[in-house]
């Protein structure tokens, strides 16, 4: 996770002083790429430890077209908890983007199930997208997507993901959004016949908190370990019938948590 920290590194040094709807003001460059390869592990940044647990039934809770917090909390996560309405919902964002794009005739598509769908029929394709911002949903949202668009390409028997996203919480939220497109990667690459290839990063205002800087700071003077490996242990029918209790972790040696407030 070298590249994560220059990111932060670079964001130090070249960032622009700017304010922000949630008033914290952050510093911030624009326009930046990360990439990992992931037969050289999996990318979760070691330099402060990471609560997989959070990352991992995020994504399940995305890909199952949920858009109420309420499974999240029932499994001890509550990264979403301040967005929510008293309902627990969250209006139309990721889940159900992914799932149920509603179109205006009338019609759902499931944009995951049809992306994999492609990826096996016509590997080759250039069209491997799912897109979260949906202009005519956004106002409902409780948030508009940050990580809005991916894609997969398909070369040498190997799966590749790009994501991209239009505003980066470069300490508290990017770590979790690489971890999570990189099993979401190695979930779909499964469902594929595939091995999981490189996973791209793309962002546009990528900053960092001001009330971050100390904890920045702190996590640059630390030495990275080597990357941890995810094993999956089954190849269950769909993408959608994984379990939390399906992946692993392992050897992953971290340094310990930093905290940080959230911006909101
Ligand atoms: N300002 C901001 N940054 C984000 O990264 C972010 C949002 N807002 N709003 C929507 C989601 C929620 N996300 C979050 C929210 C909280 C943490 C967070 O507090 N992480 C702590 C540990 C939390 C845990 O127990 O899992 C951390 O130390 O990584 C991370 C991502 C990512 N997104
Ligand atoms: O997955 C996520 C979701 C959100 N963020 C961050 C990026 C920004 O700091 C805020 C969103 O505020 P906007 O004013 O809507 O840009 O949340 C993230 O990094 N990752």
């Amino acid at each position: 996770m070298k590249a994560y920290l220059e990111l932060l590194q670079d964001i130090l040094t070249n960032g622009e002083k700017k304010t922000d709807r949630t008033g914290t003001g952050t510093i911030s460059v624009f326009g930046r790429q990360l990439r990992f390869d992931l037969a050289q592990g999996f990318p979760m940044v070691t330099t402060k430890k990471l609560h997989t647990k959070s990352i991992f039934h995020e994504l399940l809770w995305f890909l199952s077209g949920d858009t109420n917090i309420r499974y999240l909390q029932e499994n001890g996560v509550r990264i979403w908890d301040e967005w929510a309405d008293e309902n627990g919902e969250l209006g139309p964002v990721y889940g159900s983007q992914w799932r149920a794009w509603e179109t205006v005739d009338g019609r759902s598509i499931d944009q995951i199930s049809k992306v994999i769908e492609q990826i096996k029929r016509n590997p080759d394709s250039r069209r491997h997208l799912v897109n979260a911002w949906n202009v005519a949903d956004v106002d409902q949202m409780a948030l508009p997507p940050c990580h809005f668009t991916f894609q997969f390409y398909v070369a040498n028997n190997k799966l590749s993901c790009m994501f991209t996203m239009r505003s980066i919480d470069s300490f508290l939220g990017l770590p979790f959004n690489i971890a999570s497109y990189a099993l979401l990667t190695h979930m779909v690459a499964e469902q594929c016949g595939l091995e999981a290839g490189e996973l791209i990063w793309s962002g546009g205002d990528t900053h960092i908190y001001q009330n971050h800087l100390e904890q920045v700071e702190l996590q640059l003077t630390r030495e990275p370990f080597p990357l941890p490996q995810l094993l999956i242990k089954r190849k269950p029918d769909s993408i959608f019938d994984y379990k939390y209790e399906d992946f692993e972790v392992v050897n992953y040696q971290s340094h310990p948590t930093i905290k940080a407030p959230i911006a909101v």
